[in-house]
């Protein structure tokens, strides 16, 4: 690991940070710390952490950023009218379903934004309505657009009620005109009255129907509905933290539990024997196994299976693992996954969380049942919200 980088950036997070404000803060909700110094934020989030994990280990000091603004690379607005009939795009107010316009936001990725807006004023000459939640009637629901901050590739995702989208190939030509900095456009379909933004079924309208970015000096593929890492600065910052936590001599067998597009795996495998990565998600595990292929990583297996079922297979053939990555969903780990965990005794379990308080559940789990905490290192990815994510190492307690 880059210790000294590492380093440098958690001097980064002392650094004056301009405090900016933001116009529908209030309304929208989701940067609860906006407005507040940048070092009290990391001080909040570092106290926050203490409060739930001290109990486990020591927690080092919070790693922060050097410019913690405009660091989102996925942008998603959801599009309706006011009661005028005028075409509105933004986010949904705090807990409920009314839309508050936003025409710039202080951490999501400003190119995506612009896109964003022209999209807007394309459905007038289109003649494409929005789509209404509680008629059903419409067409526009959502648009998701991703940015690859290494590679520059950029795709766009217009979520439609329906199928059927008139004049699809005009709307294509005219936002690339627009925009010729986009790589690709996908149509999603989601006809269901659900909160959920995408829906099943996907159409390439144009270019190669994913994206793909660098981190750590590997190129990783990414569709619509992977997930990827939101904040790719810090990610290569968590990414050396976890892998370097994990100490790799090239002999182990690595487990990568909740893998997503294999980052970690992937990144990890140089210093490991094997690497077996699983995930839930079958777009997810189809992008790893070609990201193995574009990096030229032989020693990798990836699994399109419930994390705790295929820990639970492994548990029931004594299949021997050395290392445990994990990083799961903000829900946490569950007790098939950690039961197993507990009886394959893998030497270290890295875990990789972003909900401190799924994490000290998970960890009152394995600590009671072999394992002890070695380290804790705290790691702003969400700045300006009340989010933080966290690195864990566990060792084995020999007896
Ligand atoms: C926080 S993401 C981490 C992904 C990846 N490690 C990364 O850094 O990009 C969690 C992942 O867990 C996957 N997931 C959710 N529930 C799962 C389950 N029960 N079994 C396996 N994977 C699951 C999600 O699809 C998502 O890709």
């Amino acid at each position: 690991m880059k210790e000294k980088k590492v380093e440098e950036k958690k001097a980064a997070g002392e650094k004056t940070v301009e405090t900016l404000t933001c116009p529908v803060q209030k309304k929208c909700g989701g940067c609860q710390f906006l407005g507040m110094p940048y070092a009290q934020q990391l001080n909040i989030k570092q106290h926050q952490v203490e409060k739930l994990l001290r109990p486990f280990g020591r927690v080092c000091p919070i790693i922060g950023m050097e410019n913690p603004y405009y660091y989102r690379n996925k942008v998603h607005a959801v599009f309706g009218r006011t009661r005028t009939g005028e075409i509105i795009c933004g986010t949904y107010q705090e807990n409920t379903h009314k839309i508050i316009p936003v025409e710039q936001c202080l951490i999501e990725d400003r190119k995506s934004e612009e896109i964003i807006r022209s999209i807007r004023g394309l459905l007038k000459s289109f003649k494409i309505k929005t789509y209404d939640e509680d008629t059903g009637y419409g067409l526009l629901r959502h648009v998701l657009v991703r940015r690859g901050f290494q590679s520059g590739q950029i795709m766009v995702v217009l979520v439609l009620a329906d199928p059927i989208f008139p004049s699809k190939n005009n709307f294509v030509s005219a936002l690339r005109r627009l925009h010729p900095e986009i790589t690709t456009i996908i149509l999603n379909i989601n006809a269901k009255k659900t909160s959920m933004v995408l829906g099943e079924r996907e159409k390439t309208l144009y270019g190669p129907g994913y994206i793909e970015d660098t981190l750590l000096g590997k190129t990783f593929r990414i569709s619509a509905k992977s997930f990827y890492q939101v904040n790719p600065v810090q990610t290569e910052v968590l990414y050396q933290t976890a892998i370097g936590y994990a100490a790799l001599t090239g002999k182990e067998r690595v487990l990568d539990a909740y893998c997503g597009i294999g980052t970690i795996g992937l990144l990890a495998a140089s210093q490991a024997k094997e690497v077996i990565g699983v995930e839930l998600n079958a777009d997810a595990i189809r992008d790893a196994r070609i990201n193995a292929r574009r990096n030229s990583i032989t020693n990798v297996k990836f699994y399109n299976a419930d994390a705790g079922k295929f820990m639970t297979g492994l548990a029931e053939q004594n299949i021997n693992v050395d290392v445990v990555f994990m990083d799961p969903p903000r829900a946490g780990s569950d007790e098939a996954f950690l039961s197993s965990v507990v009886k394959l005794q893998p030497g270290k379990v890295v875990y990789i969380s972003c909900n401190p308080e799924t994490l000290a559940r998970d960890l009152k789990y394995l600590t009671g049942n072999g394992y002890k905490v070695e380290k804790i290192q705290p790691t702003d990815m969400f700045c300006f919200t009340e989010h933080v994510e966290c690195v864990v190492l566990m060792s084995k307690v020999e007896k």
